[in-house]
């Protein structure tokens, strides 16, 4: 099969109907070789046909826009900075996703799980586990959050298992990296606007840490993603569909031959407010990703060799290393030691 015969439009991503898994034999290998396609070439397409329902996104973005709209002390009363588990707000200017200063506001929302300091000989990566840090004035944002994380988890399983069985590898063959322990990340994003300074980084270039992200973005727009040609293109919004891009896991798992895109947020434009909600199918945080048993994997590159972004195959340490350069002020806080040892 030749993946990339075609001139590859750059006005929109590909669109993948995850539904087309139910409508028989035939649609469903339509849908493989697209999906095949959309991930090799590009690593980013707009997912539609996921069943998830207008009504819970809804109720997820109600929530969003609540919370931007609380007072800034509410906000600040979840500073991340109190938290050695990188939960809570991140206040405008505090980000560094790419080394670089963001222009965005934040809440960060993990798995629901109790503190976990890690004891001599364990894994620093233990203190990514612990509680979140919700608004008092708006107890249904935790409810809504959760649910997405739950829905949105079933969401990411189906659609990597799909994914997986279009490159020919087994569907289920991450399936006990996941399950109870595995590791989600939700993050409910403001960009404000235009910093005032010229400076238009929304949020810089990266690559995400885990699997699959969906992103729930509004009409705003933005979000770019970098090209086969090397350059960033604009992500148009599609409604109700998520933007879905993979991760450095899968390009670990598969060495090379699925590719973590890197992607950016070009700042809205004077005073425009753009929301968006990225949901992270991140699997348990020490899961080693075994190498992809799949017919590609000869022909597979190796992973992309970047000193400023090792990529680790034991998911802890992948995040960890994403989460003290992107959250300095709480790397310093908490994190002193693993700075000077990283
Ligand atoms: O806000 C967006 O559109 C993208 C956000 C993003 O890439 C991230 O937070 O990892
Ligand atoms: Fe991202």
């Amino acid at each position: 099969m030749t993946l990339s015969s075609t001139t590859p439009s750059y006005d929109q991503l590909p669109i993948i109907d995850l539904s087309a898994a139910d409508r028989g034999p035939q649609a469903r290998s339509l849908l493989h070789a697209q999906l095949h396609s959309a991930a090799h070439d590009v690593g980013f397409f707009q997912l539609v046909g996921h069943g998830v329902t207008p009504d819970l996104t809804a109720r997820l973005v109600r929530a969003t826009h609540d919370f931007f709209r609380l007072p800034e002390a509410d906000r600040l009363a979840l500073d991340n900075v109190n938290s050695p588990h990188f939960r809570g707000y991140t206040r405008t200017g505090d980000e560094r996703t790419g080394g670089s200063r963001d222009w965005r506001d934040q809440l960060d929302i993990g798995a629901e799980r109790p503190a976990r300091v890690p004891g001599p000989g364990e894994p620093a990566y233990l203190w990514l586990q612990g509680p979140n840090q919700w608004p008092a004035a708006l107890p249904g944002l935790r409810a809504a959050a959760l649910a997405w994380i739950d829905r949105l988890s079933l969401v990411a399983r189906r659609l990597l298992h799909e994914l997986l069985t279009a490159i020919g590898a087994p569907a289920d063959f991450y399936d006990p990296v996941f399950g109870a322990d595995a590791h989600p990340h939700l993050k409910l994003v403001r960009y404000p606007g235009s910093a005032g300074d010229g400076a238009d980084q929304g949020v810089g270039a990266h690559k995400d840490y885990g699997f699959l992200t969906l992103l729930l973005q509004d009409r705003v727009g933005g979000l770019q993603v970098q090209r086969e040609d090397g350059r960033f293109h604009e992500v148009p919004p599609l409604e109700g569909a998520f933007v879905v891009n993979l991760g450095e896991l899968l390009e670990v798992a598969t060495d090379g031959y699925l590719v973590a895109t890197n992607h950016r947020v070009v700042s809205p434009p004077g005073a425009t407010e753009r929301f968006s909600v990225p949901f992270f199918y991140n699997p348990r945080l020490d899961a080693r990703i075994a190498p992809l048993p799949f017919p590609h994997a000869a022909a597979a590159p190796g992973v992309s060799d970047d000193p400023a972004n090792p990529l680790f195959a034991e998911y802890g340490y992948n995040e960890l290393k994403g989460k003290l350069r992107a959250h300095p002020l709480v790397a310093r806080r908490h994190h002193a030691g693993l700075l000077a040892s990283a």
